[in-house]
């Protein structure tokens, strides 16, 4: 049996998926989306030379020691002073306020003294300290933002301030989830002999939601042809751009998912990657819609879900696959087989620094291991095992 390498693998995934389309989509909705297209600020920030201190505005040639300036008014945040200073004349402004026309500097009032309407001062002054020239910050018509950003909060708050309050982001697939397998119960049934309760599309729905317009969860059908084509029918009635199936994909007499999805009109792109776990995955499309039928052991279906999906969509929204993580071993690693592993692992923090300690346990049903994971290990084909301190390549369970 030839099994697919994963490399080529996920190369045929990202050959099917759509290039990425806008939507657009308000501000205060915007968390968490790529941007499908350049922010560009729409007007100067500062808009205005602005005070960056409350103090006084005036001519920095005007200091000289023992020599007051008269004070003719006052510019404030959000009500500027509309008159002009002359020499010898200065005005009380306040952080944020434009600096009036005629002034070129702004002295902090810790160093003026008044006295009635008059003010001096106990430090020179320097033109153009303490004032935030108009654009200084950004400029009308530059980019703040690029395509392909994910708009967390720093880049909302950005983008607010350009004054964006609609912005174009990548469509979301929507995707639909399904769970095969006669034994397989919902979580709160009651647990009959020989069942085990369905666990995967718990694990799916929050791992792929953060890129996804809609996780539907179709719950369980059992390994019986009508009731499973019957259920495909309903699926692929309904607006979907992906569909996920967990079980049913290996060799087994129930495992008649395969032969149900291209009895439905799937085209099978693969079936059966060099990996573990997760070698039973198997990828193809039904029209627009791409189908992914993933192992229904517990590991296997995140691993593959992580390994395969996740490049899928976040080719989907446009967001550039992020490098692999290099970190050093906190423990040695056991020789591995011909298979590429994706080794369930956690990121530990060290004085050394961040380190990645290898979970011992590798049977692709021991859902318990996936407890204490946040990354994967990359273990390479016949690798033969590393010794504490090697620095290997993972991927991050979270990261986006
Ligand atoms: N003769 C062979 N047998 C198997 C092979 C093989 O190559 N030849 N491959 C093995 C590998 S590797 C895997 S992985 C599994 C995958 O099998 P299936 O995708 O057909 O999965 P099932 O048989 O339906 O289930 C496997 C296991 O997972 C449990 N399961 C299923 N769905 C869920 C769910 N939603 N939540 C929690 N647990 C689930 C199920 O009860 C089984 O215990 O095949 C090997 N066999
Ligand atoms: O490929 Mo399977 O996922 O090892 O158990």
């Amino acid at each position: 049996m030839s099994l697919l390498p994963v490399d080529d693998a996920i190369a045929a995934i990202l050959q099917r998926v759509p290039a990425p389309t806008a939507e657009r989509v308000p501000l205060s909705q915007a968390g968490g989306r790529v941007l499908a297209e350049p922010l560009i600020a729409a007007h100067d920030q500062p808009p205005f030379h602005a005070s960056a201190m409350d103090g006084y505005a005036l001519r920095a040639a005007d200091v000289v020691e023992g020599h007051r300036l008269s004070l003719i008014g006052t510019s404030q945040a959000g009500a500027g002073f509309s008159g002009r200073v002359a020499p010898g004349e200065a005005v009380r402004i306040f952080t944020g306020a434009p600096v009036p026309e005629g002034a070129d500097t702004v002295i902090m009032q810790e160093e003026a003294l008044v006295d009635g309407s008059h003010v001096s001062f106990t430090a020179p002054a320097r033109p153009g300290h303490s004032v935030r020239p108009r654009g200084n910050d950004f400029a009308r018509g530059q980019q703040l933002i690029a395509p392909g950003t994910r708009m967390g909060a720093m880049q909302l708050s950005v983008a607010a301030a350009a004054n964006s309050a609609i912005l174009n982001v990548a469509r979301r697939p929507r995707i639909a989830l399904l769970a095969t397998g006669d034994e397989l119960v919902l979580p709160g049934d009651p647990l009959g002999p020989d069942q085990i309760v369905a666990s995967n599309s718990y694990g799916l729905a929050p791992l792929l939601s953060p890129y996804a317009q809609s996780v539907d969860d179709h719950g369980i059908v059992g390994d019986e042809r009508a009731k499973l084509r019957s259920k495909l029918a309903d699926i692929f009635a309904g607006d979907l751009d992906i569909l996920i199936t967990t079980g049913g994909a290996s060799v087994g007499d129930h495992d008649i998912v395969q032969e149900l999805l291209l009895e439905m009109g799937v085209t099978l792109d693969f079936w059966r990657i060099n990996m573990r776990p997760g070698k039973p995955l198997m990828f193809g499309t039904r029209g627009k819609t791409l189908v992914f039928g993933l192992p229904g052991n517990p590991v296997s279906a995140m691993v593959t879900a992580i390994v395969f999906i996740k490049p899928a969509l976040r080719r989907w929204l446009g967001y550039a696959e992020p490098p692999t993580w290099r970190l050093p071993l906190a423990a040695a690693t056991p020789p591995n087989t011909a298979r590429r592993h994706f080794m369930r692992a956690r990121l530990v923090h060290t004085p050394n620094g961040p380190q990645l300690e290898p979970i011992a346990q590798t049977d692709s049903g021991h859902t318990s291991s996936l407890g204490g994971a946040n990354m994967l290990i990359i273990q390479p084909e016949g690798d033969p095992g590393q010794p504490a301190g090697t620095t290997i390549e993972a991927l991050s369970i979270d990261a986006f």
